[in-house]
């Protein structure tokens, strides 16, 4: 079983549990998780001090669910109290610098685009991966930032290997793919620290990402958001000067609620959304040819419609495309003129142009700075 279909089966495992105030498990903005990485599964509840004795019993409740999961490696399942003042101290990604307190400024960044789902597993990470090489197809300059600090996959998606290097100014250099400016979280720190991170944590994590990585001149930045809509998501929703968002869901009635959820966040504060997404629209059967709408059809363009918010397609979901993600190959690089590439192309174009087209200023630069 991979960790995909690992981390589904973990999410089944823990439905029925709740916090002791009644929160489902999977429905708690303190929980993160569950992760899945080479097999191991990991959960964090956050907690006051003052809670640890009342919420003993779910820990070992929820860790002994997800121990017998079957094809599972292990399962852990940490309690972590929020200190006072915790937050304040990014992690040292290990370029020696002091920590950076505020969002950095992007001076050579022309638009940076958010690629978020309300739910994870939909494949945001596959959509951002195809619509930065979409982008590139364009002649623009890409690069992609995987801020899924609990569960990075774009060192799966692009065949990462290595950890980024150092230049003399002490910046960090994005590793290349594709034709691609790639930098994931995945690289620099190890997972299990990085579970207990909660939102302004991994605010400030992103933050070094954006300031310590020399990303030089883009056009577009894609940000590969961390799945759903809990504080961290709206830290960097707030944090960073986007020019818009893109919201992935699939045709579930569920995915579609979240991503209704992850649209109005991203309104909240204020980032247009740019266009919405319906990944695993429908099936394409690899032997009879034959196309399966397995969870009805159009429930995301419905959506887009009745939310006002641009609609730029449809994804099929087919054994190539998962082939291709997972091997490392991306599916624009790998087939560019076939269907799914032109398909990731034509919506790359569309989302140019809305950028293009939008009163957004040239030299992006993030909130909170004075440049
Ligand atoms: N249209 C598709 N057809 C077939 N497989 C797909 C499709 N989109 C994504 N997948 C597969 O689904 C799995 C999850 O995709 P992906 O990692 O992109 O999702 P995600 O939403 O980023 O997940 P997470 O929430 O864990 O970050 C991967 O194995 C990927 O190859």
């Amino acid at each position: 079983m991979d960790d995909a279909d690992l981390l589904a089966t973990a999410r089944k495992a823990l439905v029925g549990l709740a916090l002791p105030d009644g929160t489902p498990l999977l429905e708690a903005g303190t929980v993160s998780g569950p992760v899945v990485s080479g097999g191991r599964i990991s959960l964090a509840i956050s907690i006051t001090a003052e809670d640890a004795a009342s919420y003993a019993d779910i820990r070992s409740r929820a860790e002994t669910a997800l121990r017998m999961v079957p094809g599972g490696d292990g399962a852990i399942v940490v309690l972590t109290a929020e200190k006072q003042g915790a937050a304040a101290a990014p992690p040292d990604l290990g370029t020696g610098k002091a920590p950076v307190a505020k969002p950095p400024v992007l001076s050579g960044v022309r638009h940076v685009v958010a690629v978020a789902s309300g739910k994870g597993g939909v494949g945001k990470s596959t959509t951002s991966v195809n619509l930065a090489l979409g982008l590139r197809s364009l002649g623009l300059k890409v690069g992609i930032l995987d801020a899924d600090i609990h569960g990075p996959s774009l060192p799966t998606l692009l065949a990462l290997h290595g950890r980024p290097r150092l230049g003399k100014d002490r910046r960090l250099r994005p590793m290349q793919a594709f034709g691609l400016q790639a930098m994931s979280m995945g690289l620099m720190v190890d997972q299990e620290t990085a579970m207990v991170w909660r939102g302004p944590m991994v605010m400030s994590a992103i933050t070094q990402m954006l300031s310590d990585v020399d990303w030089g001149n883009l056009d577009v930045l894609i940000i590969d958001m961390p799945p759903g809509t809990g504080d961290a998501q709206l830290a960097i929703a707030q944090g960073t000067d986007l020019a818009g968002a893109v919201i992935v869901s699939t045709p579930q009635d569920l995915a579609l609620i979240d991503a209704r959820r992850g649209i109005a966040m991203f309104r909240k504060v204020d980032v247009p959304i740019l266009g919405v997404i319906e990944n695993m629209a429908h099936f394409i059967c690899p032997d009879c040819g034959g196309r399966h709408t397995l969870f009805g059809e159009g429930g995301a363009q419905a959506e887009a419609r009745r939310l006002g918010a641009p609609y730029l397609g449809a994804v099929p979901l087919t054994m190539e495309l998962r082939r291709a993600s997972d091997s490392g190959q991306p599916i624009v690089a790998l087939d560019p003129d076939g269907a799914l590439g032109q398909l990731y192309s034509g919506m790359a174009r569309t989302l140019w142009s809305t950028l293009e087209a939008a009163p957004h200023t040239d030299q992006k630069t993030l909130k909170g700075v004075n440049p």
